[in-house]
């Protein structure tokens, strides 16, 4: 097993840790972050199904999301952002700015995402204290949300956010709300529509496109602007709404010895990312002299967006 040099190295103890939490009925993760049972509404997480307040919201945004996202639009997308040359501004701004956004798919928060963010990194830091580079990947995760405002084109919801999975090969059957594909173009194209479709076994998930939003847009961001955060981190960013694979095990085949390291790290995220949503408020004035010396740490003073 080859370990990178900037890699942070996944030490044992946290090894044990992802294992333990794989266990369903473990509620208490190691360090003290109390998993919760019930979301702010009184459900259960990640239940597309129950009879919620935002369930056919969450539901036709999926079907909508389903139908659209395809290799070609992906591609385009991919193309005009990686451009980079619509905003400029700090990373702390665009937390900021992030206030506006509130996220159609999540039947889970209905929060500004500042309050998702901090929630986030704080349960983190909570229990990985010495992990910066974590602290500051949880704080930016959702950033890329911005493309919905209007200086980023004012994409739809359905392109910014919800889960996320490869297009250009068979859409897997874990993915929510999976009927909804059936509407999609590549549903039916032969070349994309096979377990590998245009991918090979092992070829690794850099290598694979995904479905178009704020994780893939954030890790551009991140990657062009020459950030020096770890790959764990990047790799955090880039696949963390990728539920059918971190949740569900889909789409191994694709994964290399790479890929495979990194995982154990957005499995840790996860918990965070899902479970810290809730009604409590952060201080933000008090925790923000410590993310910006994070941020000062691993980026530019101003980014390219
Ligand atoms: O609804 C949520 C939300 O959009 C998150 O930011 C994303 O990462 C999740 O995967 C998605 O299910
Ligand atoms: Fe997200
Ligand atoms: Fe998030």
């Amino acid at each position: 097993m080859t370990i990178l040099i900037e890699q942070p190295e996944f030490v044992e103890v946290e090894e044990e840790k992802v294992c333990s939490e794989e266990n369903e009925n473990e509620l208490v993760l190691d360090g003290g972050f109390v998993v919760p049972t019930t979301n702010a509404f009184g459900h259960t997480f990640r239940d597309y199904d129950v009879n919620s307040e935002r369930k056919d919201g969450v539901e036709e945004f999926y079907r909508i999301q389903h139908i659209n996202q395809s290799v070609d639009f992906v591609k385009r997308m991919r193309e005009e952002y990686g451009k980079l040359d619509k905003v400029e501004m700090s990373i702390w701004e665009c937390c900021e700015l992030l206030n506006e956004v509130v996220d159609e798919s999540d039947p889970d928060l209905d929060e500004p995402q500042i309050e998702h963010l901090l929630q986030t990194a704080e349960a983190i830091r909570k229990d990985y204290p010495k992990e910066g580079w974590l602290h500051l990947t949880a704080l930016i995760h959702d950033l890329g949300k911005v493309l919905h405002l209007p200086a980023f084109g004012e994409l739809p919801q359905w392109a910014v956010v919800g889960d996320t999975f490869p297009v250009g090969c068979a859409f897997d059957e874990s993915i929510v709300h999976h009927k909804h594909f059936q509407e999609n173009p590549d549903y039916s194209n032969p070349a994309y529509n096979t377990k590998y479709g245009i991918y090979s076994e092992g070829c690794g998930l850099n290598n694979v496109l995904m479905s178009w939003g704020h994780d893939d847009y954030m890790f551009l961001v991140a990657k062009g602007n020459n950030s020096t955060l770890p790959s764990a981190g990047l790799f955090i960013i880039r696949y963390h709404s990728f539920y059918a694979l971190h949740r569900a095990g889909a789409y191994k085949h694709l994964m290399n010895e790479d890929d495979i390291e990194n995982l154990k790290w957005l499995k840790v995220f996860n918990k965070y990312d899902l479970y810290s949503k809730s009604k409590v408020r952060i201080d933000v004035e008090k925790v923000k002299p410590y993310y910006l010396s994070l941020i000062e740490k691993y980026f530019p003073a101003k980014l390219r967006w």
